[in-house]
């Protein structure tokens, strides 16, 4: 895996920092949108968010890791097979097409 940038770090570094000491409360949670257009290392990000998250809590031998999930997932076949997660339509059950009705002429 590519070694990662000084922004990737940055936010590896501050979500690490926030599951460790953060509030994770619902109303303090952390929201992290990551956006960019294509090639600019999303996918790498997201990796590397997951690998740390995995090492943090497994260090962390009396944490219950039964409750802890994360949820993986792109816009695009692509991109989401990329993170080794799904699709958000899959992921959210929706129909991945715009079912119309046949109406009579
Ligand atoms: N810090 C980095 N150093 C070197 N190469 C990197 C770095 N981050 C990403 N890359 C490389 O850039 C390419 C694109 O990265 P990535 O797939 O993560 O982008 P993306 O934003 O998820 O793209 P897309 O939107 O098309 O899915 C990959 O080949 C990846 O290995």
């Amino acid at each position: 895996m590519a070694s990662l940038n000084t922004k990737q770090r940055d936010i590896v570094s501050h979500v690490a920092v926030h599951a460790r000491y953060g509030d994770s409360s619902p109303h303090n949670s952390l929201k992290l949108l990551i956006t960019g257009v294509a090639g600019t290392g999303k996918s790498i990000l997201i990796s590397a968010l997951f690998q740390t998250l995995t090492k943090l809590y497994d260090f962390q031998r009396d944490r219950d890791l039964s409750s802890v999930s994360v949820l993986l997932t792109g816009t695009t076949g692509k991109a989401s097979y990329n993170i080794g997660g799904q699709t958000i339509h899959a992921a959210l059950s929706f129909p991945n097409r715009k079912y119309r009705k046949i109406e009579r002429l």
